[in-house]
């Protein structure tokens, strides 16, 4: 018996994480990460950095990864709602240069495994939204790196007017505004 339930995504390594949710009269409780049932469940990484970052609706985060000390990352929203967005960066991969992305909200409590090689961002759909993710490495500002959110090639389908945004109006670091495109030519990982 596993409290958390995995669901492939069709890329190799990354899966989404359903937790066993108990509910009663107080509210309810459920585990965010067990070593022992992650392992059992063929998930076998070590967490060194806890973040949380919090964001008005419309704000838009990435697509962020490490060129070296490259995190794997266990993404979850526990306020508000994220479109949430992986992109392999596994040169040798089969999905080189696939991307996959999921809405996760304080709802659905669906957690998100983004291997080490992965580029990863976010979109928030509501105000207020608070994103808590574990890292298997620690952060390195000088190996920060990133693909710009909108490239040409990868052809991300973000649902920005589904939820009644207005592209304009994103909110984008000047960081992530001048993130470089993805390159196919290029060793990644
Ligand atoms: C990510 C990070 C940032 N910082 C600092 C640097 C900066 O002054 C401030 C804000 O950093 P950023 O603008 O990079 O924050 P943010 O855009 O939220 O970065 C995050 O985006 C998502 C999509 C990810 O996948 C994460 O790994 C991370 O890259 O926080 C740390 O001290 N430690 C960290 O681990």
């Amino acid at each position: 018996m596993s409290n958390f339930k995995i669901i492939e995504t069709g890329i190799a390594d990354l899966v989404i994480i359903e937790p066993l949710v108990f509910e009663d009269e107080r509210g309810f409780f459920l585990e965010s990460y067990n070593k022992n049932h992650f392992e059992k469940l063929g998930l076998k990484m070590e967490f060194i950095q806890d973040n949380h970052s919090k964001s008005k609706k419309g704000v838009l985060r990435g697509l962020h990864y490490q060129s070296k000390h490259s995190q794997g990352k266990l993404v979850r929203v526990t306020k508000g709602a994220v479109w949430d967005v992986a992109v392999d960066l596994r040169t040798e991969s089969p999905t080189f240069g696939k991307w996959y992305g999921l809405e996760l909200n304080e709802k659905n409590k669906k957690m998100f495994y983004v291997p080490e090689g992965f580029a990863h961002g976010f979109l928030t759909l509501e105000d207020e939204t608070e994103f808590q993710y574990k890292c298997t490495d620690f952060y390195y500002p000088e190996y920060d790196s990133g693909i710009f959110w909108n490239d040409d090639i990868l052809k991300i389908e973000w649902p920005i007017s589904d939820y009644g945004i207005l592209i304009n109006e994103l909110v984008i670091s000047d960081k992530d505004k001048n993130l470089e495109k993805f390159d196919y030519e290029k060793y990644y990982f």
